[in-house]
């Protein structure tokens, strides 16, 4: 399965945020992470469409839309007119996840679920099938810049096998602490879909940064 990389602009330079967007289109990444956060199911707030309009409007890559937020339903077909290619959902925030799944794909979205550290990949097994993508955070959500939880090598591996018999095209994302230093592990454990924020916005040359993420990648693709 293709591996993919996509750089999170929460970490990026909001004043410069056209400089950003276009490093990130003129480098190896795949997509672009959006992380949306509302301040109630999470305890941060980040931005909004006005935001991810100004987003769309630069960048050249799919726009991977992580929605932190409660109630997300509501806001299905905003995010998905305002430029969206995936829509995740965190599990704990929604009371009809199937009807939420189903409220994506109508959109013409891939669909996502995201579950948070304490939430166990079983509880993903009766809507497995109907998704794009499983986003597993490895850090509590709300904040970049967090360590990551090496408990989340043992959920990977676990939906990795779930995922094998009912939906083996499945991405398996892993968002939070991600870098150069644990890009093999969760690669060996099943993952497909890296997030990186603090990594490539922090590293001294981003673009750099991507490059040798996707080169580490490729490496141990043929090794
Ligand atoms: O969803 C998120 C936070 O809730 C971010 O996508 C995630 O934290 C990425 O940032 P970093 O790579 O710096 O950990
Ligand atoms: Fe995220």
């Amino acid at each position: 399965m293709k591996h993919l990389i996509a750089p999170s602009l929460l970490s990026a330079d909001f004043a410069n945020l056209q400089r950003d967007i276009e490093m990130v289109n003129s480098s190896e990444a795949d997509w672009f992470h959006v992380d949306v956060m509302d301040g109630v199911f999470v305890p941060n707030i980040s931005f909004g469409f006005p935001v991810m309009e100004a987003i769309k409007r630069y960048a050249t890559k799919p726009l991977d839309v992580h929605l932190m937020i409660v109630n997300p339903d509501q806001y299905i077909e905003r995010f998905a007119a305002a430029g969206a290619s995936v829509i995740t959902v965190h599990y704990e925030a929604c009371t009809h996840l199937h009807r939420t799944i189903q409220a994506i794909h109508a959109t013409g979205c891939k669909a996502g679920v995201a579950i948070n550290p304490h939430t166990p990949v079983g509880l993903l097994k009766d809507v497995l099938a109907d998704l794009d993508l499983v986003l597993v955070m490895s850090v509590n959500p709300g904040f970049g810049g967090q360590k990551f939880i090496p408990n989340t090598l043992n959920k990977l591996r676990e939906l990795k096998a779930m995922a094998s018999v009912v939906n083996p095209d499945l991405l398996i994302e892993v968002d939070g602490g991600v870098g150069i230093k644990n890009l093999a592990d969760l690669i060996q454990a099943g993952a497909s879909v890296f997030v990186a924020g603090n990594a490539i916005f922090a590293a001294p040359s981003p673009s750099v940064m991507i490059s040798e993420l996707k080169q580490l990648d490729a490496q141990l693709k043929s090794s």
